[in-house]
């Protein structure tokens, strides 16, 4: 394998705000993040109200000689796609994933997953059943720092981690940047704070207190929760999670909001965000220069100050040119070429696990979408 170069051919759906920072970043030279072994290739983009619009898209990202489609089936039947990118809002992941999976695509689905746990487990079956790769684009777990965090964890420098608290926290003036028809707090659009940034504070918790733990141990965390609603649309604009996660009865806390700022003079002077607490030290992620979903720099605080496996530093990794979208995307190149059907980073049967604590907090606080985004029909009229 050694000097081969693996490229991966990628195909757009969606042209939208989040469609275009990932599709800047993958047209980035990979030997920018001193990455050799794989190389992405944008082919294709849709966009599901014109061709003109793909097409324009494409010119705005860069990418020379790429395909441009009016409809979402046209690019899934396109014979040069490797792997399809699903950025679509949280409502059409379901539906949109699918209709990759069904064409026989390999799929990056972004966060949240899909909108409830059953739509989360056909896809996953699906995806199996076909051999096929699919992922839920949780860009952070990819990150160098959060990599490194989870082996330090594994490692059992920090003891027994007993707690990790994350809050991922927008203070927005929530009735003049959202109104009622964005996606953030539109119902239709499976809008509200918990699939959109709540996905984020759940990782840290998951990736410590769950992921961290040998897969045969692995088990699902109880939760209780509260939430507050916005009152023009019912979407949620603040909620705040206890989870209790076996074998250790270790609590996650995890908090979410875009009506209050996790970092309001954005100095960190409120400090940190994300806290990993363990019988023999804490790390914490430092907010400036990165974000709880962007993580480039973190603290170490050992317990004793001579413990030599633990040394109490920061480390920050600069984020190379470019957003860091494109650590999500060199973990789906290698997958596929590795033929892997899911990444170890983010197991499918995990996005479930989470997808459930999201059902539950749901349930808990009388959060329900609208039927035809609950639903697991497929395909649907109008998607
Ligand atoms: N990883 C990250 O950092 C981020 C992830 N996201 C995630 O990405 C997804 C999309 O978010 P974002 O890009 O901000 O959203 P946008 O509203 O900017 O874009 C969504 C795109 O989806 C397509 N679309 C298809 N059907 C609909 C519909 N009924 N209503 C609206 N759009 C539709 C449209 O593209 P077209 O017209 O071309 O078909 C639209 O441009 C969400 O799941 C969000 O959580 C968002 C921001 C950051
Ligand atoms: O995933 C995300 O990260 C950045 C936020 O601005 C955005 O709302 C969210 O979807």
């Amino acid at each position: 394998m050694s000097g081969t170069v693996h490229t991966v051919r990628w195909g757009i759906l969606a042209t939208g705000g989040i469609a275009r920072t990932f599709t800047k970043d993958l047209v980035i030279d990979p030997q920018t993040r001193d990455v050799t072994d794989i190389k992405h290739q944008v082919v294709a983009a849709a966009s599901s109200n014109s061709s003109e619009r793909a097409e324009k898209f494409l010119q705005e990202c860069g990418v020379s000689g790429g395909k441009a489609y009016g409809s979402y089936k046209e690019l899934v039947a396109d014979a040069n796609i490797d792997v399809v990118y699903v950025a679509t809002p949280h409502s059409h992941h379901y539906q949109h994933a699918r209709l990759c999976l069904e064409a026989g695509k390999n799929v990056l689905c972004e966060k949240a997953f899909t909108t409830n746990a059953a739509q989360a487990k056909i896809l996953a079956q699906l995806a199996k059943k076909k051999g096929l790769f699919l992922m839920e684009a949780v860009w952070t777990r990819y990150f160098p720092a959060s990599r490194e965090i989870r082996e330090i964890v594994k490692s059992g420098k920090l003891g027994t981690v007993y707690r990790v608290f994350a809050d991922v926290s927008f203070g927005q003036d929530v009735e003049k940047d959202f109104p009622p028809e964005n996606r953030m707090v539109n119902m239709d659009l499976a809008g509200g704070v918990l699939l959109d940034l709540g996905i984020y504070s759940l990782t840290w918790v998951f990736q410590i207190l769950y992921h961290c733990l040998d897969p045969s141990i692995r088990k699902p965390p109880t939760v209780v929760s509260v939430m507050t609603k916005y009152p023009i649309t019912g979407a949620d604009e603040s909620t705040s999670m206890v989870l209790n996660f076996p074998p250790h009865n270790a609590h996650g806390i995890a908090t979410t909001s875009i009506r209050v700022d996790k970092d309001p003079d954005g100095k960190s002077t409120a400090g940190s965000p994300i806290r990993i607490q363990g019988t023999k030290g804490e790390i914490q992620i430092l907010e400036t220069g990165g974000n709880g979903f962007r993580p480039s720099t973190y603290r170490i605080i050992p317990k004793d100050p001579n413990d030599a496996s633990l040394q109490g530093k920061d480390v920050e990794h600069k984020t190379p040119p470019g957003h860091g979208m494109f650590w999500e995307a060199d973990e789906v190149a290698r997958c596929l070429r590795d033929g892997k059907q899911e990444s170890e980073g983010l197991p499918l049967a995990e996005s479930i696990v989470i997808m459930e604590s999201m059902d539950e907090v749901r349930k808990q606080n009388g959060l329900v979408y609208p039927e035809q985004i609950e639903s697991t029909d497929y395909p649907l009229a109008g998607f």
